[in-house]
């Protein structure tokens, strides 16, 4: 595996990763990476129009973007598993709560 596993890599498609890392969906800026799981890497971001500076639920104006490539590990048998978990606790028992999830490209994206 090498060290782009579901990263945003410099060999995939330019165009494609600078509309992710910069305005992702028209919804949300793209701010600064947080790090790197088996699976995908995080960025923080900010939403663009409305939401609460204050807000934590779905009127959050700070929040953590997840893209997976669809060819890394675990990425090949349909959407991440993690989205399940997310459908079922998010935004309970201090489980965030999932404002997008979706293909963008090549990715799975959820944030
Ligand atoms: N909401 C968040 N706020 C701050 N940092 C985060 C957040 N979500 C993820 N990170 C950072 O990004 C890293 C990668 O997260 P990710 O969920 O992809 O993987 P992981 O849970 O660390 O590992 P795994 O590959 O087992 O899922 C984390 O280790 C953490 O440093």
């Amino acid at each position: 595996m090498g060290d782009d596993c579901g990263g945003l890599s410099a060999n995939r498609a330019v165009g494609q990763e600078k509309e992710i890392l910069h305005l992702f969906q028209r919804r949300f800026m793209v701010e600064r990476k947080l790090g790197k799981g088996g699976f995908g890497q995080v960025f923080v971001g900010r939403r663009v129009n409305g939401g609460n500076e204050r807000g934590t639920g779905s009127d959050a104006m700070e929040v953590a973007l997840k893209f997976e490539h669809r060819n890394s590990k675990g990425c090949n048998d349909g959407p991440p598993y993690e989205w399940q978990v997310y459908n079922a606790l998010g935004g309970s028992h201090g489980v965030h709560k999932v404002h997008y999830k979706g293909k963008q490209g090549d990715y799975d994206a959820m944030v």
